[in-house]
């Protein structure tokens, strides 16, 4: 649907995105995952024509955006990270008058404010100024004013910073719903559990670089070739656990308390081996897990540093 093709931008000396090629593909939730500084913001607005690249090509069915960016206007709807909204006036005002900006009038635009009030879960609220509002619910409104002109497309822009759970688990299914209806999303965060409950493909951004691409399954097989065992003991001794740090293929081992943390070679069998020596040394386990990797693990071991770094 979109492509990206060597896209680069410098803001001065500032190089934000160092050549980075991205597929955006019609019906999914793309993820742009990384720290802040990551150049996802500076991508996302260059995707919504907001200004061109440095170098590169923006594609949107065979038309190159940066050359036309109208082709692709009327059918973007975009979530800055900053809220846009005038404070003074109430959730159906602030619709009203992005509606208008969007040429929408009338009973269209009346009938349209109510649709996106009813989406966004505002519609009791609407009538309030905006100043009252909570975080979450400015955010929702936010959201709102992107929708009133049924984009194709929907760009967001770390629409979750600063809320409280309620209102992003709602605004979290409202992007599901959306894209179940037929709404492509690009969902940009660095909240490693939002992109992994909600995008289909995820690209991982660090330093102006795509470091990593892919659906999480991919993402986490291609990342570790170690499994993360953890096995809570009734009691444990020193016993049992020299005799799984002996056994091969263990990289790693941590007591806490009666816990045990072993990170081994993946397919090394240890859980069943450990599970033999518990029971030779009488050593009684109350519950064992298997720990999956998470795209945090994908980041880590391939910036050395966590997202929150
Ligand atoms: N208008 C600007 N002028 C100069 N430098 C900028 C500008 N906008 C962004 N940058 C720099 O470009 C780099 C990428 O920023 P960008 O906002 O795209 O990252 P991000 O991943 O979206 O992070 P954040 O979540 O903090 O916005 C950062 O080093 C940032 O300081």
């Amino acid at each position: 649907m979109i492509k990206l093709i060597r896209v680069r931008k410098l803001y001065k000396s500032t190089e934000a995105v160092k050549g980075i090629d991205m597929e955006i593909r019609e019906g999914e939730i793309l993820g742009l995952l990384g720290p802040n500084g990551a150049g996802k913001s500076t991508t996302i607005s260059i995707i919504s024509t907001l200004f061109p690249p440095t170098e590169g090509q923006v594609i949107f069915e065979g038309q190159d955006i940066v050359k036309n960016p109208k082709a692709i206007r009327r059918l973007l709807g975009m979530v800055p990270q900053e809220i846009a909204l005038y404070p003074e006036l109430s959730a159906y005002e602030n619709l009203k008058f992005f509606g208008k900006l969007y040429g929408l009038n009338g009973a269209e635009l009346e009938s349209k404010i109510d649709e996106v009030l009813n989406i966004i879960g505002m519609s009791e609220k609407a009538k309030t100024p905006v100043k009252t509002y909570s975080g979450g619910m400015k955010r929702r409104v936010n959201i709102g004013c992107a929708l009133l002109h049924n984009p194709k497309i929907l760009i967001m822009d770390e629409p979750t910073v600063g809320i409280d759970t309620q209102s992003r688990t709602y605004i979290l299914e409202t992007v599901k719903k959306l894209n179940r209806e037929g709404m492509t999303i690009v969902y940009t965060s660095h909240y490693m559990d939002e992109v992994e409950y909600l995008c289909d493909r995820i690209y991982i951004m660090d330093d102006g670089h795509i470091i990593a691409q892919g659906t999480k399954e991919e993402l986490k097989a291609s990342m570790t070739k170690e499994n993360t065992i953890i096995i809570n003991f009734e009691y444990i001794n020193n016993n049992l656990v020299d005799a799984i740090k002996s056994m091969q293929d263990v990289k790693s081992l941590i007591v806490e308390g009666d816990t045990i943390k072993v990170t081994c070679e993946k397919n090394s069998n240890l859980l069943q081996k450990t599970l033999l020596i518990a029971q030779d040394l009488d050593c009684v386990i109350t519950s064992f897990f298997v720990k999956e990797p998470t795209l945090e693990d994908v980041f880590l071991s391939k910036t050395g540093r966590t997202l929150r770094d």
